[in-house]
């Protein structure tokens, strides 16, 4: 990941500052549609004032990203070998997936001082399937991750009640490109319990979990590497998730190559 950010090439609407609405609305459409359309590539995704107004960055480069997403197990050597790892195909077998796709990949830096908070969330949320229960994500600790850097938090249980809110896309040529239809329901904070891992520890998600990470206000960064499975087996994927199979990469098998 060092070689990928050093690479970077710094989208220009992350950079671009506006002077005029005008402006502003290029670059919230500009945004919409970089996240719409990373499902099939690997982009860069920012912590929220990391650049100046000239567009240049405030803080080094490496410490400037929220997340690398959606499509590493794919394109990206290293993380597609980890991907289809003997390891990670023993896992999904245990776990009793038939034909299990993987429908994307993060690679999440929770970044020292600056990581922002991921709010209460189900997955299901915005990888919707018909029934639900089809989706598992597997979080890989890639460095340790504790309660002062932001570790994974869940409600216990909360995988047997449904979803509460999904991420829908709009018609096409509407603005924005999607939109929730329900409401995530607010949580007790007390509900959460920490799921604090050590590196290389690999934490599986429920796609209906409540789950949240808080900011990380340490010292420490907590790098983790992320990817969420699907059973294709009598499984509809639905249509208005924002994220949808292309020509150029359909969910790929996690049992081949
Ligand atoms: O790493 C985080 O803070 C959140 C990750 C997450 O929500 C997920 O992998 O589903
Ligand atoms: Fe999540």
């Amino acid at each position: 990941m060092t070689e990928i950010v050093d690479q970077m090439d710094v989208p220009q609407h992350c950079r671009i500052t506006f002077s005029t609405y005008h402006e502003e609305q290029l670059q919230k459409q500009g945004n919409a549609d970089y996240f719409i359309t990373s499902g099939d590539k690997i982009r860069f995704f920012f912590e929220k004032g990391v650049f100046d107004d000239k567009g240049e960055f405030i803080v080094p480069k490496q410490q400037s990203l929220n997340k690398v997403g959606h499509a590493l197990h794919a394109y990206e050597p290293f993380f597609k070998k980890v991907t289809h790892s003997p390891k990670v195909q023993g896992i999904s077998m245990k776990l009793g997936l038939i034909s299990p796709v993987i429908l994307q990949s993060m690679y999440i830096f929770k970044q020292p001082g600056i990581g922002g908070e991921v709010t209460p969330h189900q997955d299901a949320t915005f990888l919707y399937t018909e029934p639900l229960g089809r989706v598992t994500g597997m979080w890989i600790a890639l460095e340790d991750a504790t309660v002062n850097n932001g570790c994974l938090w869940f409600i216990p249980g909360s995988q047997h009640s449904g979803i509460s809110r999904r991420m829908v896309r709009t018609p096409e040529g509407t603005f924005p490109l999607t939109d929730f239809t329900g409401r995530e329901k607010v949580y007790d904070d007390e509900k959460f319990i920490a799921a604090p891992v050590k590196k290389g520890g690999v934490v599986l998600i429920h796609g209906e979990v409540v789950h949240r990470s808080a900011e990380n206000k340490s010292d420490d960064s907590r790098h983790v590497y992320t990817f969420h499975l699907m059973e294709s087996q009598d499984t509809q994927w639905s249509p208005d998730n924002w994220l949808q199979p292309t020509d150029e990469l359909p969910f790929p098998s996690l049992y081949t190559k």
